[in-house]
């Protein structure tokens, strides 16, 4: 399955920002009281806004024209406490959308961090880390952003520009409709723009998560970096990036800024129009003089918040084109979908792989295996680098699903099994173990339901009667020593000591151990073989190693090689084949 986001959004068909928009609210249903009381708010201050001109116009004509002053205070305290509201209101929409902002932000990202924890390992074999954490944090800050800022003044400037342009038909037809011409060509203009003004911003947004790779990247490498002294390397990658980054950002500017100078220039347009026929009017007979001024304070008042639309329409699309890459990672579901229960077929192997192909892409890696692996029993998979160890290791621990052939635990079709069902029964110590920032108890507790709540004391307990007392006494503070994900105060030879303590606790019925003691000196990897040993006699164990030795004990060696696993017979047999050239292919 294609899990490449980069390829997704090529091949994606353009969604309507429309559904794009209803798919978006749906995420904010449960926020209606709030939109719906921001929205009571925005339409008080339009009608608040609206109502003032159209005051001041009635004001001249009935008190200033007259000359009856008194009657302008009482105009003038009215307009002050109408102002006052549409200060109130201003304020309580900013606030209530502020918050609806910062939850969306908050359940999206939890939304997207959730959707990562289900996909499987093809997902991420696929997509480069510092892309998804710049789809996560700087794409969902681009809703928010709409959302908390905009979204209210969008919609209350859309309702100014409704209220504005109903006062201009309705004061006078003739005179309205040359008005709002303009508009309509500025509509025409934003239908025709929008398009590629969201696809210039979408391919910024992108070159910002390429750019978040290449930083993620280097920084992961940066003692290979150093010590190859390939600085100039990554420096020409990041500038490329980064200007890859810059060009796309100026172009963006260009498209989100290309709005504003043309509203400006249609509604300087409309305001001529509206004065030039205005005093013609007047000079007719048809208009009064208070009610041109209200009447240019509507034209205002349509046309400022259609410039003010231009930056929101901007602002709109930005968070579209985030949005749209956002979706692209929640539209995705894992593709190793428990199957429905299937029987399970008597006196079978612990595992069996029947008929099983298999590849990363297009190229084949495992070419219709078969074997078996019974209880109780040691397995051994050698075979030359890239022949496909860790491949069929990963199979086994269905990290992912065989393109034909099933792969069969105890009987049933591995897929039939629940995620927790099957870690249960399968322990894999990775060929690089993986330990999060924390303590060796936190470490070791991972994953572990049984044993979770334990306190230190009895924990020791059950890590001495594991036979796995000596491995702890080789950390100075024991269950307490600190151990950190990327930095280098753990060792990886330590990190493959943690990484054993974590899946033998579990007592696994099938325990995998890839490369699991290659960082590992003599002594320590002998223990670890002891370990082994002693383990429950039904416990089956399969190890991939390179060097012989950590072998000697298998019940069984198969020669992993150019897509095929073959029984091996002895050690010696094994090592003929490995000398014999056989080569990975
Ligand atoms: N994530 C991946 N995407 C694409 N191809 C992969 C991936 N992982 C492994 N391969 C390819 O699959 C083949 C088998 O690799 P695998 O890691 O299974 O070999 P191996 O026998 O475990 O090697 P080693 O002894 O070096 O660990 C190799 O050709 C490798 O390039």
């Amino acid at each position: 399955m294609n899990y490449d986001l980069n390829k997704i959004s090529e091949q994606q068909q353009k969604t309507s920002t429309l559904k794009a928009l209803g798919k978006l609210l749906k995420l904010i249903a449960h926020e209606r009281g709030n939109l719906a009381l921001a929205l009571g708010a925005i339409t008080l201050n339009t009608a608040v806004n609206l109502f003032g001109p159209y005051l001041i116009g009635h004001a001249i004509d009935k008190y200033v024209v007259t000359k009856q002053f008194h009657g302008l205070l009482v105009f003038g305290g009215i307009l002050l406490a109408m102002y006052l509201l549409g200060l109130a209101t201003a304020y309580t929409q900013t606030k209530l959308m502020g918050g609806v902002g910062q939850r969306l932000l908050f359940t999206l990202r939890n939304a997207i961090f959730n959707k990562l924890q289900q996909l499987p390992v093809a997902f991420f074999n696929q997509n480069k880390a510092g892309d998804l954490i710049s789809r996560v944090n700087n794409d969902t800050d681009k809703l928010n952003q709409f959302f908390s800022q905009s979204l209210m003044q969008f919609v209350g400037s859309i309702f100014t520009m409704l209220g504005a342009g109903i006062f201009l038909l309705v004061i006078n037809v003739k005179l309205g409709s040359a008005a709002l011409a303009p508009a309509v060509l500025i509509l025409i203009f934003t239908v025709v723009l929008s398009p590629w003004v969201k696809a210039t911003n979408a391919k910024n947004l992108k070159s910002t998560g390429a750019l978040s790779a290449e930083i993620q990247e280097s920084l992961n490498n940066f003692k290979v970096v150093i010590a190859f002294n390939r600085r100039d390397y990554f420096r020409q990658r990041f500038q490329l990036a980064n200007l890859e980054n810059y060009r796309t950002a100026i172009r963006a500017g260009l498209a989100n800024n290309i709005f504003l100078p043309t509203y400006s220039f249609f509604s300087n347009i409309a305001q001529l129009v509206v004065l030039t026929y205005g005093i013609h009017l007047i000079s007719i007979g048809e208009f009064s003089v208070g009610l041109l001024v209200s009447y240019l304070a509507y034209a205002v008042n349509f046309y400022n918040p259609l410039r003010q639309l231009a930056a929101l329409w901007t602002s709109f699309q930005v968070a579209m084109a985030g949005w749209d890459r956002i979706s692209q990672i929640l539209a995705l579901e894992t593709d190793l979908i428990p199957v429905t229960e299937t029987t399970r077929e008597a006196d079978a192997a612990l595992l069996e792989f029947r008929d099983v192909r298999f590849g990363y892409d297009s190229r084949e890696i495992l070419h219709q295996v078969n074997f078996k692996l019974e209880r109780g029993k040691t397995y051994a998979l050698i075979g030359p680098t890239g022949g496909g160890k860790t491949t069929t290791a990963s199979l086994i621990a269905r990290l992912y699903d065989p393109r034909e052939g099933t792969v069969l635990l105890d009987g049933r079709d591995i897929r039939t099994y629940s995620p927790e069902e099957r870690s249960r029964k399968i322990g894999f110590i990775l060929q690089e173990p993986f330990l999060f920032s924390g303590t060796i108890r936190e470490n070791i507790l991972y994953g572990n339901d049984q044993l979770k709540d334990y306190s230190n004391d009895k924990l020791e307990q059950v890590i001495r009667s594991a036979n796995l007392g000596e491995i702890l006494a080789l950390f100075e503070d024991g269950l307490e020593t600190k151990v950190s994900a990327t930095a280098d105060s753990t060792s990886l030879g330590q990190k493959q000591l943690i990484a054993f303590m974590r899946a033998v606790l579990r007592s696994p019925e099938l325990l995998i151990l890839d490369e699991a003691t290659a960082n590992i000196d003599t002594v320590t990897e002998k223990l670890l073989g002891d370990i082994l040993k002693q383990l429950p006699e039904s416990t089956t164990q399969v190890i991939i190693a390179h060097r012989l030795n950590t072998i000697e004990n298998a019940d069984e060696i198969f020669f992993v090689n150019s897509g095929e696993v073959n029984r091996a017979g002895s050690l010696d047999d094994a090592m003929g084949m490995l000398l014999k050239g056989n080569r990975a292919s």
